[in-house]
């Protein structure tokens, strides 16, 4: 059996001074330890604070998150946290935050690690000095050379070029193949993210939407085109005309009538799109992704 990395459970969350809105609501799923999921969504959905919540920096309104199997402020050594900000002290140099990362985790402490990420900046520079897309390199450096069992990163690959964005997310990977480190990543560059991720999380709303296996999120989808006609029994999720050809994003109830319908599966593009432009199609998530599930590891 697997563990849980993280298990919310009814999780809420509203912001002091917010005209009663919340900003998370309801929010229940389960992500197995060991994988690296994927966190989407639109702008405001509740991806930054969701994953603020699984690092202990806000407290929860209503419901409760465990993460590695504890309250998030118990699992802080074993986790780390990019913010979308990347919080680093700026009155330090590249060296002076490296090695204040190595004497604040000495016992899981990866120097090569985190020499390898931190690559060619300039160890004697200010972290003042640094672009954006430095900065970036120097706080995946600290959390990666931390060595830990879950690694929250919120759009960490957002202000880094494409050359540097293939290399960090290339580490990445190999960390999480190399020492099974459950990573989540929020991110609105689905090429980033299609490939390197075999777990999705789609918050929209402040709530759930998917959550499972990508594969089999996308497996149990199926796009139908034919005829403008009825997909009974199948769930639509969403349906476009355009002349007499109707495109309908459904999810399978039984087999599809191949003599009416081209059936193919849907890209992750499409399949994400689809659900945020038809806000009231039903949260589906897969069994290892429902909260209170134990499930068998893979
Ligand atoms: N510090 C705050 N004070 C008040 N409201 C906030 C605060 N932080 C976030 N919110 C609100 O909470 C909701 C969720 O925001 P959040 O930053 O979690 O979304 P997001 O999915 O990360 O968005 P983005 O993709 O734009 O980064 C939004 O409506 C936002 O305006």
């Amino acid at each position: 059996m697997t563990g849980a990395a993280i298990e919310a459970t009814g999780l809420g969350m509203k912001y002091r001074g917010r005209d009663g809105g919340w900003a998370l609501r309801d929010c229940s799923f389960r992500l197995p330890a060991g994988r690296v999921c994927a966190l989407v969504g639109p702008n405001g959905a509740g991806k930054s604070t969701l994953l603020a919540l699984a690092a202990g920096f806000l407290r929860p309104a209503e419901g409760t998150v465990q993460v590695l199997g504890g309250a998030p402020g118990e699992a802080r050594a074993k986790m780390a946290f990019v913010a979308q900000d990347k919080p680093l002290y700026p009155q330090l140099t590249v060296a002076a935050t490296l090695w204040a990362g190595a004497e604040l985790n000495p016992a899981t402490w990866d120097q090569d690690t985190a020499e390898r990420i931190a690559g060619e900046l300039p160890r004697d520079a200010g972290v003042r000095s640094l672009s954006g897309g430095q900065r970036t390199r120097l706080a995946l450096a600290l959390a990666l050379g931390k060595r830990p069992e879950l690694l929250l990163l919120d759009e960490p690959m957002a202000d880094l070029d494409p050359l540097a964005r293939h290399q960090l997310m290339g580490a990445l990977m190999a960390e999480a193949a190399e020492h099974s480190t459950t990573i989540v990543m929020s991110s609105h560059i689905l090429t980033e993210l299609e490939g390197a991720c075999d777990y999705l999380l789609l918050v929209d709303g402040g709530r759930v939407r998917l959550g499972g296996e990508t594969d089999d999120l996308l497996a149990a989808h199926t796009l139908l085109t034919g005829p403008v006609r009825d997909t009974d029994p199948h769930t639509v999720v969403e349906s476009r005309t355009a002349g007499r050809l109707q495109t309908t994003l459904v999810r399978r109830q039984g087999p599809v009538d191949t003599t009416v319908w081209e059936a193919t599966e849907p890209s992750l593009e499409e399949l994400l799109l689809a659900h945020l432009r038809s806000p009231e199609a039903p949260a589906l998530l897969t069994p290892s992704a429902e909260a209170g599930k134990e499930v068998a590891a893979v």
